[in-house]
């Protein structure tokens, strides 16, 4: 399945639904940053982005209203579950407390995910009988379901769904988050990178996802803030299927086993001066093995890897083609992590931007 979904012929079909909100976030910050520069308040106009961009691929449509704070109330309240840690996984005989009442939490996020996506499906199905033509990654599992009904059932495609909607938006937007305050903060790297893209795609038009290969120095920028902040900095939890032993620890059959990919790319051992931000030292770089595991390894590993690299290469190449940006102040931007599963900013973004005059032909267009 997962060859089906992520297939670059299927992420190619949905290279309009990356470009439109590209555009769309474009034209958001253009309102009021063409004149002069503005004050903007990046987080949660980023979030939106990848937000609308994975809803769109999943399930084919943006929600509106309740439906939109429903899902995301069922978006936090999952995250702020699974990064809860329980003393019952650790301690056996603890396992029958129920702490923090997680147990309840998760029963209670199961009914109500449950139902916001069965409705989903049905929605779905009826859709399909009318149309008939597979787009969503949802309509594509419900093919599946006719071919394999027995393994395609209706709680399989729930669980994905959950699991795509899950992994595949707040990961992205953190990024590119982290990439924007990178970029504030050295602005050599950013200049260079607004080179790159005057070179290769000049200023008659935005950038476009055919243009991704050309832009190799962002591509570095975006590996190179990956290392630094990594969307998932434990990888997911595995369990050990028997006993094995990993780096000379004995490892129990069942145990769980985190992978701490923060601290492996931070590792003076493997890298060199790994704590200063150099995009560079991607462009050097050749396979790697295990020092740069962002997305996991083996058969588990992130099938969503190469839309994130369209996804957020194009919207930074995108932001760079377009505005001026600058600190709001002297200070550096803060690059302390917050909590969370997917290690957000402590402080929000929030930036200065200016439409770029020389792109004021094409952005008046928009
Ligand atoms: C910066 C962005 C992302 C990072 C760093 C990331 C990282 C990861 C990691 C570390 C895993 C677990 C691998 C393992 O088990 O060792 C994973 C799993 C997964 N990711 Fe991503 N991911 C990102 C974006 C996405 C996107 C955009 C999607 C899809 C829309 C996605 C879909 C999934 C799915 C479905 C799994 C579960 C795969 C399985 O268990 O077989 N991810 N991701």
């Amino acid at each position: 399945m997962t060859l089906e979904l992520f297939s670059s012929t299927r992420l190619k079909t949905y290279t309009s639904v990356r470009q439109d909100e590209v555009t769309s976030l474009i034209k958001q910050l253009l309102q009021d940053s063409f004149q002069d520069f503005t004050r903007v308040e990046m987080k949660s106009r980023i979030q939106g982005l990848s937000f609308n961009i994975i809803m769109k691929i999943v399930a084919g449509k943006l929600f509106f209203g309740s439906e939109v704070s429903e899902f995301k109330d069922v978006v936090r309240d999952a995250f702020e579950a699974c990064g809860t840690s329980n003393p019952g996984d650790f301690i056996q005989f603890l396992g029958w407390i129920d702490f923090q009442s997680l147990k309840k939490r998760l029963m209670e996020l199961h009914s109500k995910s449950d139902r916001f996506l069965q409705n989903l499906i049905q929605e779905f199905r009826s859709k399909r009988l009318e149309t008939g033509k597979p787009k969503t990654f949802i309509d594509a599992m419900l093919s599946l379901q006719e071919s394999e009904p027995e393994y395609y059932t209706d709680d399989v495609i729930k669980a994905n769904t959950f699991a795509l909607l899950l992994a595949g938006t707040d990961t992205s937007s953190v990024t590119i988050e982290w990439a924007m305050s990178l970029l504030l903060n050295h602005r050599n790297v950013l200049e260079k990178a607004r080179a790159e893209v005057d070179e290769h795609i000049g200023q008659a038009r935005l950038v476009q996802e055919t243009d991704l290969p050309n832009l190799p120095y962002i591509q570095c920028i975006v590996n190179e803030t990956l290392r630094l902040f990594p969307a998932a900095p434990l990888l997911v939890p595995h369990e050990s299927s028997e006993d094995c032993t990993i780096g000379g620890f004995d490892v129990a059959c069942g145990t769980m086993v985190l992978v701490n990919a923060w601290a492996i790319h931070r590792d003076p051992m493997v890298w060199e001066d790994p704590l200063s931000f150099k995009p560079e030292r991607f462009m050097r770089m050749g396979n790697e093995g295990y020092q740069f595991i962002l997305f996991g390894t083996g058969r588990r590993q992130c099938p969503g890897s190469s839309l994130v690299n369209r996804l957020v290469v194009l919207a930074l190449a995108s932001l760079i083609q377009c505005f001026e940006w600058e600190r709001i102040g002297e200070d550096l931007v803060g690059l302390e992590e917050g909590e969370g599963l997917t290690m957000p900013k402590d402080e929000p973004l929030v930036a200065m931007c200016k439409a770029r005059e020389i792109m004021s032909p094409v952005l008046m267009d928009l």
